[in-house]
């Protein structure tokens, strides 16, 4: 099995790392591109690479004040959508599927009942049935999304941060005053929350052009055969031999009166159509940092008319397409600078690609209160209730 697509303990680009201890409420986000998977083990073990346990990265904040209750480790995993026997083979081989809800009163059968979330939740539930004997436990995508997003921002320490020319800066939340916020998730697609508070938010928004159409057309133009590969790509491009900016249109100047640079993007992509230059004619990585640039973008600029539309002044921006990605944060907080003349603030989130997951994995609370949900419900009163409301 190649366990080379899951990443656990950090969610950063740490190798798979086979849990040990008493593993429980396993939840899976199943995306159109990525299946997420966030589980819960009572070992409390160091993390190879980073020599941190994640009892540390969980640090179970509130009102800043730290508590340290949690004795064990949130295990953040992910695979390809397309690579879901993967994903099933490794459940199984970690039985990550057996522990559940622990101390429901249940019967073992219904103990593989598994929280999950995502269009794949439904996509799915009778191969998981079928494969693992598990019957998926389906969270609405959105709920999840909120309930992950505001677990972490009140319960991770330095969770949130926003990127500037190259710097990173965290965030302190301040619980007492987070909301309300825009939430953009950019996962496949891209949809926008306007989120007033615990369980109460509204989808304002979304695109159809989002991270799946970054990863889809990049593949078709540049022929990277992975997602860190386009990204790589990106990275070492140049996006002016391919679009077409303000000084080529106007001879090298400013168009001042209206507020743009000559080093603006007037059409993106839109060298071209001018040069009768076919695709093989462009380097894939100035291909791929155009595309990166054209998307990041118009994410950026739809959030902040969003924004614009209920008077919020913070975005948090989550989804794997962000990747921890320098160029692509520098863009999106570029955009929301620019277009908000500074008065809006894009930040990003360290566990991005989890909120989904989390949120899942915070909807054992609903089910009944084990010891696990227990710590995290006494820490964040937030969480649902276990008569399930929000
Ligand atoms: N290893 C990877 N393989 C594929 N895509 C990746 C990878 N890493 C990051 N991505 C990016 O992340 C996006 C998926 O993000 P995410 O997992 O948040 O969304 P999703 O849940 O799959 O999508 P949706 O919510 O729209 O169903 C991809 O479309 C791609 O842009
Ligand atoms: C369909 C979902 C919600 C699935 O996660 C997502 O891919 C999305 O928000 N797409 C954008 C759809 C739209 O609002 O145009």
């Amino acid at each position: 099995m190649d366990l080379g697509v899951g990443e656990l303990g950090t969610p950063g680009n740490s190798k798979p790392h086979q849990p040990s201890g008493q593993i429980s409420h396993l939840a899976l986000d199943i995306g159109g591109s990525l299946i997420k998977l966030v589980y819960f083990s009572t070992s409390d073990d160091v993390d190879d690479e980073t020599g941190r346990s994640a009892t540390e990265s969980l640090s179970v904040y509130n009102g800043n004040k730290k508590y340290p209750v949690l004795k064990g480790r949130l295990h953040f995993a992910k695979f390809e959508t397309t690579k879901i026997y993967d994903c099933l083979e490794f459940i199984q081989k970690n039985q990550l599927h057996l522990g559940g809800c622990q101390h429901l009163e249940a019967s073992p059968i219904d103990k593989a009942v598994i929280k999950a979330t995502g269009g794949g939740a439904y996509k799915y539930a009778d191969l998981f049935q079928e494969k693992l004997g598990i019957c998926l436990d389906k969270e609405d995508e959105m709920d999840c999304l909120v309930a992950g997003a505001n677990f972490l921002l009140k319960g991770i320490h330095q969770e949130a941060f926003t990127y500037m020319d190259g710097q990173k800066e965290f965030v302190q939340i301040d619980h007492n005053d987070l909301y309300p916020y825009l939430l953009v998730n950019i996962g496949s697609g891209v949809s926008m929350l306007k989120v007033d508070g615990d369980g109460k938010f509204e989808r304002v928004s979304g695109t159809n052009v989002g991270g799946g159409t970054f990863w889809g057309l990049g593949r078709l133009l540049t022929n990277c055969k992975s997602f860190d590969e386009l990204l790589e790509l990106s990275h070492k491009g140049n996006n002016r031999v391919i679009d077409m900016l303000v000084g080529d249109i106007y001879g090298g100047m400013d168009y001042s009166k209206i507020g743009l640079s000559s080093t603006t993007i007037a059409s993106s992509f839109g060298k071209a159509i001018s040069d009768s230059k076919e695709l093989a004619d462009y380097r894939p990585e100035d291909i791929a940092r155009s595309l990166l640039r054209m998307i990041s973008n118009n994410i950026g600029q739809i959030s902040y008319l969003n924004a614009l539309r209920f008077g919020l002044k913070r975005i948090f921006f989550g989804g794997f397409f962000i990747r921890g990605h320098a160029y692509t944060m520098d863009t999106i907080a570029v955009a929301v600078h620019f277009w908000s003349k500074g008065e809006a603030k894009a930040m990003f989130l360290r566990h991005e690609g989890f909120l989904g997951a989390s949120g899942a994995f915070m909807s054992y609370g609903k089910c009944g209160l084990d010891d696990l949900m227990v710590q995290l419900i006494q820490q964040f009163p937030f969480t649902a209730s276990p008569a399930g409301d929000t």
